[in-house]
C-alpha cells in the first residue's frame, strides 16, 4: 500500500493535488530545518529529532527523542516532517529506520494536551500536520523500517504502520494498537484503512470495534508486526534488515506499486461511496425524527 501511495504521489499529478491539500508542506518549512551534512556520516539534531544517516549504507536512523513518551505534539510533528523532507530531498538516502530514545515507550500517539482546549486555528494546524506526517512515510521513496523498542498506542501504531517493515521489542509489557475506541475517539477513516493494508479486514474490525491493544506475541500472530527480537537487538536487527530490502532493484518495487495502487483507488472510491450513504442515512434519521 505504501509502495502504492509512493507511485501515485510520482506519477499522477492529479491525485498528488488532491493529497496534498491533506497536507501542510507550508508550515513545516517555515520551522528550523535540522541540517543534513553531504559528508560519509552525518549526524542532524532538532530539539526533538535525531537523525544519523550514513552515506555509505545510504541508511539514516532516525531518532525520536521528546521525554517523556514522543507524543505527537503539532511541534514534534513537524520536526519529524522537516527531517524527513531534507532525507527524501537526498537521493543519496534510500532507508530510513525510526526508533524512539525514550524508554519503554517507541510512541504514545497524538499528544493529549495539544488537542485539547486549544484554539480552533491551533487543532485544524496540528491536524494537518498529523496528516502530513502520514502522507510523508506512506508516500516516501525510501524503505521505511518501524525499531518499536516500547509501547505505540493509537496514533504510534499509525506511524509504525506506514512503515515497510516492523520490528518490535519482545516484551510482553509492552503494547500496540489502535486503541481510539478505549478512549472515546473513532479512528480516522484513514487510520483504519491504513491497519486494514497492514492486517486485513476482520482483524481491523475486531481491534477497532473494540479499541484493542496487543502484546507483541499476538501482534505478531495478526501480522501487525513482522519480527520480534530481544529489546538489545531492535535496532541492529532493523539495520541488517534494511540492507536486504535495500538489494532488491528500485525497480520492482515500484512494478508491485501498480498492483497495490489499483487496490489503493478502489479502497479511496468505497470510502467516497461510504461516506454518502452515510449522509444520506443520517439525512433520512433527521427527517424521520420530525414526523
Ligand atoms: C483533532 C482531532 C483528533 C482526533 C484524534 C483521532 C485519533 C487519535 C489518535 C491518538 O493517538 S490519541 C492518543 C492515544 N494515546 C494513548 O492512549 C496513550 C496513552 N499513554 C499510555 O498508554 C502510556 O502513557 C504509555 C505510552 C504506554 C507509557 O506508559 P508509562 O507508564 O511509561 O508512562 P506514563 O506514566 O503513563 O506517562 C508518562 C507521562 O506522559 C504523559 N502522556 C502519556 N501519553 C500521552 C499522550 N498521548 N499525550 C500527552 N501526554 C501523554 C503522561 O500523562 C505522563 O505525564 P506526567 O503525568 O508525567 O506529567
Amino acid at each position: 500500500m505504501k509502495m502504492a501511495l509512493r507511485a501515485c504521489l510520482r506519477t499522477k499529478p492529479g491525485l498528488t493535488a488532491l493529497l496534498s491539500q491533506l497536507s501542510c508542506s507550508g508550515h513545516a518549512a517555515a520551522r528550523r530545518a535540522p541540517a543534513l551534512v553531504a559528508q560519509r556520516s552525518s549526524s542532524s539534531t532538532s530539539q526533538k529529532i535525531k537523525v544519523d544517516f550514513d552515506q555509505s549504507s545510504g541508511v539514516a536512523v532516525m531518532h525520536m527523542q521528546s521525554p517523556p513518551v514522543n507524543s505527537l505534539s503539532l511541534e514534534f510533528l513537524t520536526d519529524v516532517c522537516i527531517a524527513l523532507e531534507k532525507l527524501e530531498m537526498d537521493k543519496s538516502c534510500r532507508g530510513l529506520v525510526v526508533t524512539s530514545s525514550q524508554p519503554k515507550v517507541f510512541s504514545a500517539g497524538l499528544d493529549i494536551l495539544d488537542m485539547y482546549g486549544k484554539s480552533p486555528e491551533h487543532c485544524a494546524e496540528f491536524w494537518k500536520a498529523v496528516q502530513e506526517m502520514w502522507l510523508k512515510f506512506y508516500g516516501s521513496n525510501m524503505i521505511t523500517i518501524a525499531a518499536v523498542n516500547g509501547s505505540s498506542p493509537a496514533g504510534g501504531c499509525l506511524l509504525s504502520m506506514t512503515c515497510d517493515y516492523r520490528i518490535m521489542a519482545d516484551n510482553p509489557r509492552y503494547s500496540i494498537g489502535l486503541n481510539e475506541t478505549k478512549l472515546g475517539i473513532v479512528a480516522p477513516f484513514w487510520f483504519k484503512d491504513t491497519m486494514v493494508n497492514t492486517v486485513g479486514h476482520r482483524a481491523t474490525e475486531m481491534a477497532l470495534q473494540l479499541g484493542l491493544l496487543y502484546s507483541p506475541a499476538e501482534a505478531l500472530k495478526i501480522g501487525l508486526v513482522d519480527q520480534l527480537v530481544h529489546e538489545d537487538q531492535v535496532l541492529t536487527t532493523a539495520t541488517e534488515t534494511m540492507t536486504k530490502w535495500l538489494a532488491i532493484p528500485g525497480i520492482l518495487n515500484i512494478s508491485y506499486t501498480c498492483h497495490f495502487f489499483h487496490l489503493w483507488c478502489c479502497n479511496l472510491v468505497c470510502t467516497i461511496c461510504s461516506c454518502v450513504c452515510q449522509v444520506i442515512a443520517a439525512k433520512k434519521i433527521h427527517l424521520s425524527q420530525d414526523f
